[in-house]
């Protein structure tokens, strides 16, 4: 099997992206969503972005952002790719990615396998579906798992990752049951809320490309 894509989100330290990209990270979260712990100002988002070399891409996260907040921080940031993880809808989504010329991923939270057959939805809006628990106190980043099993046998018509609670521990696990391409992960390689770790993230890479 091919090693799968990694995704560290929520960074804000230029060490902790840095121990990312060593590790062997494909991709570099950035949170611009005011209510989370790991919430980015434009202007630090901008500044942490430029660490991302050129081989890896920046990810920048929004959450039901209004077209102006959407606009200023493309703009300003110049992610790789757009991770909306709200309840945005397939128009929208389809708009910016059709506009702002950037790769666009939709997180869809699984509450039972028939949201599942409801993806289709996205087909040709999205470069990827991020499947993840569903939204608790905040829309994504709870590091709460849902059953991989929902994904084991799933044909999937448009490219996917899997997201939501994956931990060092169990990402080896979720990658042999789901066979997923990208993997994501935030409170699992956290020591405290909005606290990356440098020996967790370490190790969550390590275990998913040995996986
Ligand atoms: O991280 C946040 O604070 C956040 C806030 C609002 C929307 C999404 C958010 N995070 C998304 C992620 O970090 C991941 O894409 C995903 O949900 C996995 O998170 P976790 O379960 O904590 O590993």
């Amino acid at each position: 099997m091919t090693a799968p894509l990694i995704k560290i989100c929520g960074l804000s330290t230029t060490e902790t992206i840095e121990a990312s990209l060593d590790a062997g990270a494909s991709h570099i979260g950035f949170v611009h969503f005011e209510p989370s712990s790991r919430h980015l100002s434009l202007d630090d988002a901008a500044r942490l972005r430029r660490c991302v070399s050129s081989d890896r891409k920046a990810v920048l996260l929004l959450a039901n952002a209004d077209p102006h907040t959407t606009a200023t921080a493309i703009d300003r940031i110049r992610p790789d790719v757009v991770q909306f993880h709200g309840r945005e809808t397939p128009e929208w989504v389809g708009l910016v990615r059709q506009q702002a010329k950037v790769e666009v991923w939709k997180a869809v939270g699984l509450r039972e396998p028939a949201t599942l057959k409801r993806a289709g939805k996205w087909k040709g809006k999205v470069d990827r579906l991020l499947y993840d628990a569903p939204a608790k106190a905040l829309p994504g980043g709870n590091g709460e798992a849902f059953d991989w099993n929902w994904l084991s046998d799933h044909d999937h018509e448009i490219d996917w990752g899997l997201a939501g609670g994956l931990t060092p521990e169990n990402v080896a696990r979720a990658i042999r049951t789901t066979g997923a391409p990208l993997v994501d992960t935030s409170s699992g390689v956290e020591s405290a809320p909005g606290v990356k770790d440098v020996d967790l993230i370490r190790s969550f890479c390590e275990a998913a490309l040995q996986s």
